[in-house]
């Protein structure tokens, strides 16, 4: 093996996993890996099986079929089976479930039940001190705010050094202000500690803020697993590309193998090869807008233009043509509404999908 290729081992590798309640599939043949000291999103909208999926790594459901491995243990096939609290799986709940009637303290000491007496505090208190939570081992969680109870509550499930943690909707109880710091620290936690960790999460932003991996899911099943950046830019079907952004839509025409658009002609991309209607898509922010007409550029009135701050995100008629169109440009060039502007695409950069593209079966370039 050459220094550049060096493969870290999977701790956690998950095959064909499912799980039905009565007739319908939570998780559908979910199959993925996280390697060490990873952090792995489970991406998806409300319902898609997140959870589920979360609860069946720590042995709180019970698969349907499938099998999940923990580095070369198997945790659940249909043959063997571990129990939940022999996995040493740590679970952040997305309410923390601390319990009210101990102490900080004793709550972390709480997850240590298999760590001799003697030596539990003192792994409580440092513990505790990576999560800069000292100053607070005696109070109780009701007189925490929910930035700190969210430490504690991932000291608890650091504290016995767990093979992989998971973590339901960690930040999403967090006031707005604060869940950008919170979320910062503990993934510095989290890499210091070198923990393979699952997050769950349906914020997008946020899976690509602190990835490594991403699994997207949709109606249990897996979409697209891919970093941040392969799901951002090379979503392989308009249900990933849109998971992302709003997405502006423009058709296409064949004509001698090229896609001819609005905005040029590019090649017919190798993945499209049915017969059907090619639809060329691209995010707000890839639609260039310029005061000066340039070559291939095609003159837009502003419709509407809403300030968010940094940016300016502008509807855009395109004139010779019945489409309006979205484009984010920075706020200090002042654009109004009524203006007429200039706007061109880098057509490589686009997505192309079929017209009647189904969930899983239509690839964009990659
Ligand atoms: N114990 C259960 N009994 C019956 N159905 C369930 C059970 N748990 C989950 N489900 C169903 O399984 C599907 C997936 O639920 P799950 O909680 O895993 O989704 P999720 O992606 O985590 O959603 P959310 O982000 O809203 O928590 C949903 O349709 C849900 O209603």
């Amino acid at each position: 093996m050459n220094a550049h290729t060096v493969t870290l081992a999977n701790v956690l590798t998950i095959q064909k996993l499912s799980k039905k309640f009565g007739e319908r599939f939570a998780v559908n043949q979910a199959s993925w890996s996280a390697q060490s000291g990873q952090i792995i999103c489970l991406l998806g909208h409300s319902g898609c099986g997140k959870t589920t999926m979360l609860r069946l790594i720590a042995g709180l459901e019970t698969p349907t079929e499938g099998s999940i491995q923990l580095e070369r243990k198997v945790l659940w096939d249909p043959y063997q089976q571990v129990q939940a609290e022999e996995r040493n799986i740590g679970f952040v709940f997305q309410d923390y479930a601390l319990f009210p009637h101990l102490s900080v303290l004793e709550n972390v000491m709480f997850g240590l039940k298999k760590i001799p007496k003697h030596e539990r505090q003192s792994i409580a208190e440092n513990a505790l001190k990576h999560v800069s939570m000292s100053h607070h081992i005696h109070s109780y969680p009701h007189t925490l705010s929910g930035g700190e109870q969210q430490r504690v509550a991932l000291a608890r499930a650091l504290a016995p050094k767990p093979h992989v943690l998971l973590m339901d909707e960690p930040f999403s109880n967090l006031d707005h202000r604060l869940r950008d710091q919170i979320r910062q620290s503990t993934i510095e936690i989290l890499k210091q500690t070198s923990t393979t960790t699952i997050i769950v999460t349906h914020d997008p932003e946020e899976a690509l803020q602190i990835a490594d991996q991403i699994i997207l899911m949709h109606q249990g099943k897996i979409i697209q697993s891919g970093t941040p950046k392969q799901l951002y830019f090379q979503p392989k079907t308009l249900f990933a590309a849109r998971y992302f952004s709003d997405l502006n839509e423009i058709k296409t025409q064949i004509q001698d193998q090229q896609l001819h658009t609005i905005f040029g002609n590019i090649d017919i991309p190798k993945h499209l090869t049915s017969n059907n209607e090619i639809r060329c898509y691209f995010r707000p922010h890839q639609l260039r807008v310029n005061r000066i007409k340039t070559e291939n550029s095609l003159a837009a009135k502003i419709i509407s233009s809403n300030f968010l701050g940094y940016s300016q995100l502008l509807k855009l008629k395109i004139e010779a043509e019945d489409k309006v169109l979205s484009a984010y440009v920075e706020y200090s060039q002042h654009y109004d509404q009524a203006d007429t502007v200039y706007l061109s695409l880098d057509l490589s950069q686009c997505f192309f999908y079929e017209a009647n593209d189904s969930i899983e079966t239509h690839q964009s370039p990659t």
